[in-house]
């Protein structure tokens, strides 16, 4: 399977219950909005805020990913937000605190009676110790169905377990790792969770890096400001660019044609390289042209 990475440095949470939020979020620079109908709108806030967001999809002209998280699907709340995202021009409904893939199969069958556009994917929260526990299973089965990508909500995962991480997360990092190695092993996306304190600018590099050296593909978002630091970590470093323009460049030589491996400033290189390397290139040719493509399995 070949797989373009689709850009999804920057995914912000909007609470669908905020109108200024939402009018702002129209004009902000980040890969994906995820409008909230979930853990940021009040209960008595619920059917309101759907009404809300559904003027809001109607005359949107984000042009990045637009995500709707429902509340949980066995619930009214969630049927009829369902209802509403399913024709509304998204690209992927946000499924909270799912542990089995009989929650995702049962959303894919919803949708799909609901003849939902093929296209609307759903990505999957894996919050809780039951989903960690059985984040390959999920992805197994999802993948079969809508299922494109896993997002982290290390919020609940603290309430739900207790754990306290310091700084660098190092008691949760083997869950992280776990649900990303869970998402790859099924060509799913994965984006990283949340980071709360929105005074620490430094907190917030450290962790976008972490996230990236780890495999994600990109961070959720609680503030517009919180944007420019995870397209920057996320986004292929001019330092990565020269290297993949120089690795393309060494294969395309005439006296490399056919070589399976060579050598390039004292380093071996092979043809995975070069792979890696057209990735990255294609990653800073989508920036700059900022074309949003909805993430699929085998896109
Ligand atoms: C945290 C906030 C409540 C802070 O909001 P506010 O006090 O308004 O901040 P500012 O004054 O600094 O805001 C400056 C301007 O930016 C706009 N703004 C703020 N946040 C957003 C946003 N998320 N999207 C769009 N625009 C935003 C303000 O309106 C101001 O605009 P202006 O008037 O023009 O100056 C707030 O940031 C917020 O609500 N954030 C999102 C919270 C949320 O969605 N939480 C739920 C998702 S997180 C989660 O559940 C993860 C997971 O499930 C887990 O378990 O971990
Ligand atoms: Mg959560």
């Amino acid at each position: 399977m070949t797989k373009t990475r689709s850009l999804l440095r920057s995914i912000l949470y909007v609470p669908g219950a905020n109108a200024r939020a939402l009018e702002k979020s129209d004009g902000l620079a980040a890969d994906g909005i995820i409008y909230d109908l979930e853990d940021a709108v009040a209960p008595e806030a619920k059917g309101p805020s759907r009404e809300k967001l559904r003027e809001h999809l109607a005359a949107s002209r984000f042009p990045g990913l637009k995500i709707v998280r429902i509340n949980p699907i066995e619930t009214r709340e969630g049927t009829e937000d369902l209802l509403m995202a399913r024709g509304s021009g998204i690209d992927a409904v946000l499924l909270p605190k799912v542990e089995d893939g009989d929650m995702l199969e049962a959303a894919a069958r919803a949708l799909d009676e609901m003849d939902a556009p093929a296209g609307l994917r759903l990505w999957a929260m894996i919050e809780t110790p039951r989903g960690i526990a059985r984040a390959e299973k999920i992805a197994r089965k999802g993948v079969r169905g809508r299922l494109s990508a896993f997002v982290v909500g290390t919020n609940d995962i603290r309430l739900a377990t207790d754990i306290q991480p310091d700084a660098g997360r190092t008691e949760l990092l083997p869950w992280l790792m776990q649900i990303v190695l869970a998402a790859k092993a099924n060509g799913l996306y994965v984006l990283d969770g949340v980071f709360g304190d929105l005074r620490d600018g430094e907190g917030l590099r450290l962790e976008c890096a972490a996230g990236r050296r780890m495999g994600f593909d990109g961070k959720t978002l609680i503030h517009p400001a919180q944007i420019d630091p995870a397209n920057a970590a996320f986004g292929p470093s001019e330092a990565e660019i020269g290297e993949a323009e120089a690795i393309v460049a060494a294969f395309e030589r005439p006296d490399n044609a056919g070589r399976g491996v060579i050598q390039l400033d004292g380093r071996m290189v092979e043809r995975l390289h070069l792979t890696q390397a057209r990735r990255v290139l294609l990653r800073r040719d989508e920036i700059a042209t900022r074309s949003f493509e909805t993430p699929s399995n085998d896109a």
